[in-house]
């Protein structure tokens, strides 16, 4: 896992690393710029590409003009700087850019308060007007200058981070920060990132390593730790010879209704696919024809052997299309001790009930979308504010909180909050939660601990949506396809061939 920090202590990690290597700022630098035009290479290999660099002068500035050099140096003949020079201040780093760039013919236009901006011909802009040194919301003539670009309509490359969005805290409306196409950040992807209301401001971003020291920085105090592929590697246990569906335990799936009994399904054919030794499903009556022919491998439990199943079985989900049938079946849940997976209508009777929350078993794990969680936890303004929300409750009922999104949040209850990198937009679709569901008890009745349960299931599940988008440009995914990914996708990650 790579612990995300924050502006300041990558402000930290930047003086640790210039004091401990023989590295100078200059040169960190020109390394965090040349690393950022070798992926600016990639998104725009037509060296006739026309490019226009904003700069501030701070060092997000620096790196600007330390681009234009290196692209010019490249062949890219077309380049020409703005500078803003809105503040009174200019770092070193800039001005010895500056000096450097006044040796090249690259054009340069300076401005001024209250100045005109001309229109912007060039075909890409690359953001180098303030980064990750933001200390207030933008106004004036740097918000006027974010504004021109953006109506221009023109994608932008953003250096580090987008001008005008912090690096991590609560975030300003999009309106106020510039809305880039594509981020190149240094060393580690900013918190902000992971935040929905960052989606105006970066489609897409890119980390790259630009020498900062990585044993200082994983050292640095930060709840937020972001899952890499090799997390999976780790925790995944591969199936050895002469283990039997009894080796891969017993998973209860809890959920459908009259009209909600294809979420059963789906959460039972994911448990399915994810590995469960034996799957169960505790559906309606009238759910039956339909469970035996898609899904034969799944058994059935009716009301009257559900009693019976408690102590058989070695975990449980419970939620997906169970609509008022929760009521009564959380009790009967609450009063085993199998590590469980509670989702959809079963978080809605909670939020209804929330003294039952005290009731569930330490360590259960609660899968809220943001309206469930807010439901569950009260209103919030702000992803920030949610997601601290999370931590607290995790830490204080000692359950796994699992905050869904394009990139989820887990809450963890020893107050670590995991970010999962993995899932895309095209995964936007219902039946998505009922699959993960299914797949967290899967991993659960395999005899992983509800910590290695979630990552792994939340890794798998946007990695299964990912491979699918990888492979064919699909733009929709419907969530069966994910289930029926998520064996190769496991394969791939941790049987490679
Ligand atoms: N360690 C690294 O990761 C490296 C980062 N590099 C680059 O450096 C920037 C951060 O540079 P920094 O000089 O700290 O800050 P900025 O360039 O982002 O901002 C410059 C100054 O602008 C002022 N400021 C802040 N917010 C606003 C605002 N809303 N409106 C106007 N002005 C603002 C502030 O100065 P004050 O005196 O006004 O407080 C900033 O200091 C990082 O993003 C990377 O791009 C290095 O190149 C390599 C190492
Ligand atoms: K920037």
């Amino acid at each position: 896992m790579k612990t995300i920090i924050t502006a300041a202590q990558t402000r930290e990690a930047d003086r640790y690393t210039i004091e401990t290597t023989p590295i100078a700022s200059i040169d960190l630098m020109e390394h965090a710029s040349l690393a950022f035009v070798t992926i600016f290479m990639q998104l725009y290999p037509d060296k006739n590409t026309h490019v226009l660099i904003c700069s501030g002068t701070g060092n997000n500035g620096g790196d600007g003009l330390a681009i234009a050099r290196l692209l010019q140096e490249r062949s890219y003949d077309a380049v020409a700087v703005w500078i803003a020079r809105f503040g009174s201040n200019e770092s070193d780093e800039f001005a010895a850019n500056m000096a450097r760039l006044y040796n090249t013919p690259i054009p340069i236009t300076e401005f001024f308060p209250g100045d005109e901006f001309p229109p912007i011909p060039q075909r890409v802009v690359v953001d180098a007007l303030l980064g990750s040194g933001l200390n207030k919301p933008l106004q004036g003539d740097w918000l006027r200058m974010v504004q021109h670009i953006n109506q221009t309509g023109k994608p932008v490359v953003a250096v580090d981070v987008p001008t005008g969005l912090p690096a991590d805290g609560v975030l300003s409306p999009s309106e106020h920060t510039l809305q880039a196409h594509h981020v190149i950040s240094f060393q580690r992807p900013k918190l902000s990132f992971f935040f929905p209301e960052s989606a105006k401001s970066i489609r897409h971003f890119h980390v790259v390593d630009i020498g900062l020291d990585e044993a200082f920085i994983e050292k640095l105090p930060s709840d937020f730790k972001l899952i890499e592929p090799s997390d999976i590697q780790q925790i995944y246990r591969h199936r050895e010879p002469f283990t039997h569906k009894g080796t891969y335990g017993h998973a209860l799936i809890i959920a459908g209704d009259i009209q909600t009994m294809g979420a059963a399904l789906l959460a039972c054919e994911a448990c399915l696919y994810s590995g469960a030794g034996l799957t169960t499903a505790f559906i309606p009556e009238m759910g039956l024809a339909a469970l035996n022919t898609r899904l034969p491998e799944v058994m059935y439990c009716g009301v009257d052997e559900l009693p019976g199943m408690w102590n058989r079985v070695d975990a449980i989900g419970i939620g997906p299309g169970l609509g008022q049938r929760a009521s009564w079946l959380i009790d009967g849940v609450t009063h085993t001790d199998k590590p469980m997976v509670i989702d959809a209508d079963a978080l809605t009777f909670l939020s209804q009930n929330r003294e039952w929350l005290d009731r569930l078993p330490k360590y259960s794990i609660l899968t809220p979308h943001m309206k469930e969680f807010d439901r569950l936890f009260g209103a919030h303004k702000s992803w920030w504010d949610r997601v601290q929300t999370a931590k607290e409750q995790a830490v204080a009922r000692q359950l796994v909180i699992l905050l869904k999104n394009q990139y989820t949040f887990i809450a963890l209850p020893d107050g670590n909050l995991l970010i999962n990198p993995t899932g895309n937009p095209a995964m936007a679709s219902g039946g998505m939660g009922d699959v993960l569901t299914g797949m967290l008890t899967a991993f659960l009745a395999q005899g992983y601990p509800p910590h290695d349960a979630v990552i792994l299931g939340c890794y798998l599940h946007g990695a299964a949506g990912d491979q699918l988008v990888a492979d064919s440009n699909k733009v929709v995914i419907p969530a069966r396809q994910v289930v029926q990914a998520i064996p190769a996708t496991l394969g791939n990650l941790c049987h490679p061939r």
